[in-house]
C-alpha cells in the first residue's frame, strides 16, 4: 500500500491557530475536512525545507522553520494509503496570507479546535494542542 510522508504547519498568530479547509478530493474521507497546511515531502528535502516550500507555494507565507519547532508525528492508515505526518509549530508575526488551494479558513483558539471536522490523521495533533 502507498505510504506518503507529509509535513504540516501549525500556524499560530497571537492566541489563534490557523485551520484550513480542504477542497473536494477523490477520497470522500478527506473532502472538505479541516487540516494544517502543508503537503508531501519531496525526495532530497528535509521536513522543514518541505514545509517552508509548501507554505510558500500554497499560501505565500515566508517563514523560517527548524527542527526545534517540531511538535509531533502522527502515523495514520487511511483506506487507500498510509500517511506519516510531521507537524511543526510556526509562530507568525502577521495573519496575512493568500489562500490559493483551500476553500475556507478559520483562526481558532485552542479550546475551540475540536468544533471542526478535521482530517482523521489530525485528531492526535488537535488533542495535544488542546491540552497545552
Ligand atoms: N497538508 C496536510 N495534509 C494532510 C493533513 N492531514 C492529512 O491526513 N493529510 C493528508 C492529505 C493528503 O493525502 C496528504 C497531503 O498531501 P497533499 O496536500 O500533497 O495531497 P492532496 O491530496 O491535496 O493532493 P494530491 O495527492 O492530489 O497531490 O496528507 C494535514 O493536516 N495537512
Amino acid at each position: 500500500m502507498k505510504h506518503i510522508e507529509v509535513v504540516a504547519g501549525i500556524i499560530i498568530y497571537k492566541d489563534r491557530i490557523l485551520c484550513m479547509q480542504r477542497n473536494a478530493n477523490k477520497y470522500d474521507y478527506l473532502s472538505y475536512k479541516y487540516e494544517f497546511p502543508g503537503g508531501k515531502v519531496e525526495p532530497d528535502e528535509t521536513n522543514s525545507q518541505a514545509l517552508m516550500r509548501e507554505l510558500r507555494e500554497e499560501m505565500e507565507i515566508e517563514i523560517n522553520i527548524s527542527e526545534s519547532d517540531f511538535f509531533m508525528t502522527v502515523v495514520y492508515q487511511y483506506p487507500d494509503f498510509k500517511v506519516t505526518m510531521h507537524s511543526y509549530i510556526c509562530q507568525v508575526n502577521s495573519p496575512e496570507f493568500i489562500r490559493k488551494e483551500h476553500i475556507n479558513h478559520l483562526w481558532l483558539k485552542r479550546q475551540d479546535l475540536d468544533k471542526l471536522d478535521w482530517a482523521p490523521a489530525d485528531q492526535p495533533i488537535v488533542k495535544k494542542l488542546m491540552l497545552e
